[in-house]
C-alpha cells in the first residue's frame, strides 16, 4: 500500500505539488493523469525516494520513507520496480543481463537461479528466448517489454510505470497495458501508472487521480471519471481522447 499525506514539493521555491493526499490500495492499479508538467512524474519519484517532499509523509508498506537514510531506501526500493518512460535499458548488456541486473546486484541468488528468473520473466512479457539479444536490435515496444521484465525480476510489491505507452502504436500500446494488468494478477503488485493516453488510463485503471497545477483535482474509478461534471476533467479527457497520439513514434 501507498499512502501519500498533505504532500508538498517545491523546486527552487517554486510549488510543484500541493497538499497531495492519496491512498493506493494494495493490488491496486491507480492511474495518474494531468497536463504535461503538472507534477505527475515528480510524484513517482517521490514514492520511489528518488526526491524528498517539501512536506508531508509517504508510506510505502507502512514505512514512513521521507526520513529514511539512503541505505534505508534501498531496501524500500527493493520491494519496488520502475518502468521508466523511454525504458533505460543499460545498452552495453544483453536483454537477460538488463533483467537479471537487481538480482545480482541486490541478492544473493544463485547463477542457476538467475537464469531461471529470467527466462519465467521474459516468458511473462512473451520475450521467451531472447535473453542474448541486445537492447539496439529491438523495438520500442520490445525495450519496454524487458523494461518491464526488469522492474519485476524480484517480485515486487509496487510497481511504478512512468507513462509505459508513449510512443507505441496502438495495438503495441495495447499489449503493454494486457501486461500491465496480467503482473498486477500475477504478482499482486501495488501499481502506479502515469500516462496520457486516457484509452489506455480507462482500460487499465481500478482509480484514475488527475493533477492539476499541483493539486488532485479528482479521484475516482473510470466510470466516475467519464461522468465527471468538473469541467477541467471534462475538457481533459474529451481532449486526449479525441486527439491522435502527439508523442510520435518510440524515441526509445
Ligand atoms: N529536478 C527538478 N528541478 C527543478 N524543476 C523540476 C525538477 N523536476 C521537475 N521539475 C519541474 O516540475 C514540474 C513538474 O514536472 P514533472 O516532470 O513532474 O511533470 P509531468 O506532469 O510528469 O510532465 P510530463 O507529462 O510532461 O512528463 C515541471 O515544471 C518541471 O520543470
Amino acid at each position: 500500500m501507498i499512502r501519500l499525506v498533505n504532500v508538498n514539493m517545491e523546486f527552487r521555491g517554486k510549488q510543484i505539488l500541493k497538499d497531495i493526499n492519496l491512498t493506493i490500495e494494495q493490488g491496486e492499479i491507480m492511474v495518474i493523469i494531468g497536463p504535461s508538467g503538472s507534477g505527475k512524474s515528480t510524484l513517482l519519484r517521490l514514492i520511489i525516494g528518488l526526491l524528498k517532499p517539501t512536506a508531508g509523509e509517504i508510506w510505502v508498506n507502512n514505512r514512513e520513507i521521507t526520513g529514511l537514510t539512503e541505505d534505508e531506501l534501498g531496501r524500500i526500493r527493493l520491494e519496488m520496480g520502475m518502468v521508466f518512460q523511454y525504458s533505460a535499458l543499460f545498452d552495453s548488456m544483453s536483454v537477460g543481463e538488463n533483467v537479471a541486473f537487481g538480482l545480482r546486484q541486490h541478492t544473493d541468488m544463485s547463477e542457476a537461479e538467475i537464469l531461471r528468473t529470467i527466462r519465467r520473466k521474459l516468458r511473462m512479457v512473451g520475450l521467451r528466448g531472447q535473453e542474448n539479444a541486445m537492447p539496439s536490435e529491438l523495438s520500442g515496444g520490445m525495450k519496454k517489454r524487458v523494461s518491464l521484465a526488469r522492474a519485476i525480476a524480484i517480485n515486487p510489491h509496487i510497481v511504478l510505470y512512468d507513462e509505459p505507452t508513449a510512443g507505441l502504436d496502438p495495438i503495441m500500446a495495447n499489449t503493454i497495458d494486457r501486461m500491465i494488468v496480467s503482473t498486477r494478477r500475477m504478482i499482486d503488485a501495488t501499481s502506479v501508472v502515469v500516462t496520457h493516453n486516457m484509452s489506455s488510463a480507462f482500460r487499465i485503471a481500478d482509480r484514475i487521480a488527475m493533477i492539476h497545477n499541483g493539486s488532485i483535482i479528482e479521484a475516482g474509478t473510470p466510470d466516475s471519471f467519464k461522468q465527471s461534471e468538473n469541467p477541467i476533467v471534462a475538457k481533459f479527457i474529451r481532449g486526449a481522447t479525441v486527439l491522435p497520439e502527439r508523442k510520435g513514434r518510440a524515441r526509445v
